[in-house]
């Protein structure tokens, strides 16, 4: 057992603990405070009172048992990549990080899943999937550091969404450890299984509010062809839609992305990348497909040239090589970390797909309109509906005036969603930073709907107690 740096638990606790794991699994330095304590977000401090690193199911069970024993909170911790501070122990909460449930076992070909332990890494499904000769195409750009627990916890979604689903649709079975240390198998690999309420699908996105997920059944597809990209220059987002709707009309997307000028001149001149082309456009849009050859080939071009004629296509192009496909994904892809530098505001808001112009140009019209000097940077999944609207900060301006000024582009611009029927968190989820504003996009009626559901999967309220709405 490490220094105890937060000795909020009792020594009796410590013990009983590491009798559970190990005493040098239970983890209360700093450093570890630190690292496990929280997420991607930096808005909080993390203070958990022990890490704690266990290695089974088993393991889990008691851990949860001794902390509803003694009502102590718990948030469970995979790759801590989220955005909503889903992940953060700021209140002197057991961490309990999956890391070592990392095993992937079972694979079975004729129903092409693979069962998974919590910490399993994305990166690493993807890559025992290919080693299978299949695919696992729930993508994004913290694969490398999310695990699949947290995956289903939050419900992660990505840049394939528009062709293959989200979590959601991958989850062919998921165990889950109660509030009360009790262990529930939903839905055991069925493809289908209509007897009675589908409550694998509820623990899917309840950001550990109702358990921990300690392991999965993960569907996998048959791979695609390489693919083959198109980034076009669109010169407003009205001219994005007819563009989408015009593809997907004749053709199968694997994505449809969008960023703006601003986006793209901060990754280029960041990132060292290319401009895709010099004409500049207001928009561009990037979107996949499954190799283009032959016929499919000549559709997308016929397209193109149509989009052109119509106006709604200033310039573009495509990919020649795999090579070429990665490269014009960067620009895409780039942009989140590039504009980490100007500690943006974030957002991360859906409203179904036709209307996000108008709600685009009132968001601006209202930002903008208080705050002039605040560039906004737009990128997202376009093609779910799903924009990213981050806000720099102004260099001369300081950080607390941004924050309280930040406050108040909150609260117009949920008001826009909420005007819109939209939803406050499109992807990345509830967690700390976006419960205020959950009524917003979910009635009276559902919030309390969701704390009885809370309740009944955890009577103690110590699964992760203050995310999505109040303890
Ligand atoms: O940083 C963001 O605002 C979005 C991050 C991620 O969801 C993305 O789509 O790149
Ligand atoms: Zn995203």
């Amino acid at each position: 057992m490490n220094d105890l740096a937060t000795p909020r638990l009792s020594p009796a606790t410590l013990s009983a603990l590491a009798d559970i794991v190990g005493a040098e699994r239970v983890l209360t330095d700093a450093e570890s405070a630190a690292h496990y304590g929280r997420d991607w977000t930096r808005f909080h401090t993390p203070t958990p009172s022990a890490v704690l690193l266990p290695g089974s199911i088993e393991e889990v069970q008691d851990i949860v048992r001794l902390a509803a024993r003694e009502g102590l909170a718990i948030v469970p911790s995979g790759g801590r990549t989220g955005l909503s501070a889903g992940a953060v122990a700021a209140n002197g909460e057991l961490v309990i990080a999956l890391d070592r449930l990392s095993s992937i076992a079972d694979f079975n070909p004729v129903e092409r899943t693979v069962r998974c332990g919590a910490g399993v890494i994305t990166e690493q499904l993807q890559q025992f999937a290919e080693g299978q000769g299949l695919y696992y195409p729930v993508d994004f750009a913290s694969a490398g550091s999310s695990q699949i627990g947290g995956n289903i916890s939050t419900n992660a979604g990505g840049i394939k969404v528009i062709r293959h689903g989200m979590t959601r649709d991958w989850v062919a079975g998921l165990k889950l450890v109660t509030g009360t240390g009790e262990l529930l198998d939903l839905n055991r690999g069925l493809v289908k299984n209509n007897a009675g309420y589908d409550l694998r699908q509820l623990v899917i996105g309840a950001e550990g509010t109702l358990g921990i997920v300690v392991e999965a059944t993960m569907a996998l597809a048959r791979p695609p062809q390489d693919p083959a990209v198109l980034v076009l220059g669109v010169p407003d987002m009205g001219a994005i839609m007819q563009v989408l709707a015009a593809y997907q009309a004749k053709m199968d997307l694997q994505a449809f992305e969008f960023f703006s000028e601003l986006a793209l001149q901060k990754v280029v001149e960041h990132q060292g990348l290319q401009r895709p082309f010099e004409t500049p456009a207001e928009y561009y849009a990037l979107l996949e497909f499954e190799q283009l050859t032959g016929a499919d080939m000549e559709q997308a071009m016929a397209l193109f040239e149509h989009c052109v004629e119509q106006g709604w296509v200033v310039d573009g192009v495509a990919s020649q090589s795999v090579a070429q496909a990665e490269s014009l994904w960067r620009l895409r892809e780039d942009i989140s970390e590039t504009i980490s530098r100007w500690t943006p505001y974030k957002n991360d808001i859906s409203t179904t797909v036709a209307k996000v112009p108008d709600f685009l140009s009132e968001v601006e019209q209202v930002v903008n309109g208080a705050y002039p000097d605040f560039e906004i940077v737009w990128f997202g999944h376009i093609g779910d509906g799903n924009v990213h609207l981050n806000v720099l900060k102004p260099d001369d301006l300081p950080v607390d005036e941004f924050k309280q000024r930040c406050g108040e582009v909150s609260q117009w611009v949920f008001e826009i969603v909420q005007r819109y029927g939209g939803s406050v968190s499109a992807e990345h989820g509830v967690g700390l930073l976006k419960k205020d504003y959950l009524p917003y996009s979910r009635s009276e009626l559902e919030i309390d709907l969701m704390r009885q559901i809370k309740r009944a999967f955890d009577p103690a309220g110590i699964m992760n107690p203050g995310k999505i709405f109040d303890a």
